[in-house]
């Protein structure tokens, strides 16, 4: 049975692929997979692993022999799941795995932005404290978190571990029900939720019903100290809306770690702002990577890879 890799290399090269390589005997490992070199590579596999390398539908239709997809993340939006689904393809992804991890990471760009950290530091860089009059600096105002109201989209395991963690900080957390469903769900909804939000952390995973989630409408309901985070999927907020907030004092300070486009080889609007005086701060999609949580992907895949065995073949 033919099992095909596509990018490695996404996970780096300090992890231990050996609770993979035990369970299939012919895996062929690709460090990565360009668009046009992914028909070939994956002709005759049956088991197709892949981190962020797209397999849409034309793909899908073209690998009559692929009979299991095992993503190598939480987040799936790489992967058309109504195609695989209607070629009764198994899809298994990994989640948990990097719990502590990604919900530290959240937290981190939550204080940063709490402190205004963008702005002080580019203060003290171009010598601002150095000219001050008093001991201190104190031009942009702070946000104390204790007391605060945290509003977070997606209870799953992020939501839940992030809301855990701004309970310690003090803050007053609330889940907003899940958008167009709001009839069925007992919490509030998220239009009700925005404007008493001083913190909106995001961790829903990228849909068509969460694409442009926070766009130019929601903002405008937002208070103009909010501060939004978006650990989960570049899309789910209108990017360019939520930077004109920022720029119009409209919104205290924004943070994302990811883009709609992945590396974003093109360039986007938010990383041109970071030249400017903004609270703004962009990381590289790597609220995942401590090394503890990319092992953990492995040895999840391996477990998903070893139950599908099992059930393929007893
Ligand atoms: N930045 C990173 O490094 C990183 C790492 C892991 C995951 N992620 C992203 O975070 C997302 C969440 O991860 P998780 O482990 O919490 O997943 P999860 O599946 O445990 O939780 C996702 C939650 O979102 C909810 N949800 C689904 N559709 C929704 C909608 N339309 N509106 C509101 N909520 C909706 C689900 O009901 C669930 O409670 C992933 O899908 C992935 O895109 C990012
Ligand atoms: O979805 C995930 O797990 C993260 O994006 C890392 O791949």
């Amino acid at each position: 049975m033919k099992a095909v890799f596509l990018d490695a290399a996404s996970l780096g090269d300090d992890v231990d692929l050996a609770p993979i390589r035990t369970l299939v005997d012919d895996l062929v490992i690709h460090q990565l997979t360009a668009m046009d070199e992914r028909l070939d590579r994956l002709e005759g596999a049956t088991i197709a692993l892949t981190n962020k390398v797209v397999i849409d539908a034309e793909l899908i239709d073209a690998l009559p022999d692929l009979k299991l997809i095992c993503v190598l993340a939480t987040g799936t939006n790489n992967l058309d799941m109504v195609a695989a689904e209607r070629r009764g393809i198994i899809v298994r992804n990994v989640s948990a795995y990097g719990t502590a991890s990604v919900a530290q990471h959240t937290l981190m760009l939550t204080l940063a932005l709490a402190a205004r950290l963008p702005l002080y530091q580019t203060d003290v860089r171009d010598g601002a404290w150095q000219r001050s009059d008093i001991f201190c600096l104190l031009d942009h105002r702070t946000l104390q978190l204790a007391g605060k109201h945290l509003v977070i989209v997606g209870s799953g395991e992020l939501g839940s571990a992030v809301a855990r963690l701004g309970e310690t900080f003090g803050m007053r957390v609330s889940f907003a029900a899940r958008p167009g469903n709001e009839a069925n769900d007992a919490r509030p909804s998220l239009t009700s939720l925005l404007g008493d939000a001083d913190v909106l952390s995001l961790h829903c995973p990228l849909t068509e019903a969460t694409r442009g989630l926070i766009d130019r409408e929601a903002l405008a309901t937002m208070k103009k100290e909010a501060l939004l985070i978006n650990c989960a999927r570049g899309g789910i907020i209108d990017e360019d809306a939520a930077l004109a907030a920022l720029r119009d004092r409209r919104l205290g300070g924004l943070a994302v770690d990811s883009l709609p486009v992945e590396p974003p080889r093109e360039g986007h609007p938010l990383l041109d702002a970071l030249h400017e005086p903004l609270n703004l701060i962009v990381t590289p999609h790597n609220a995942w990577i401590t090394p503890e949580a990319r092992q953990r992907v492995v040895d999840l895949t391996a477990d998903n890879l070893r139950t599908w065995l099992t059930e393929e073949h007893g």
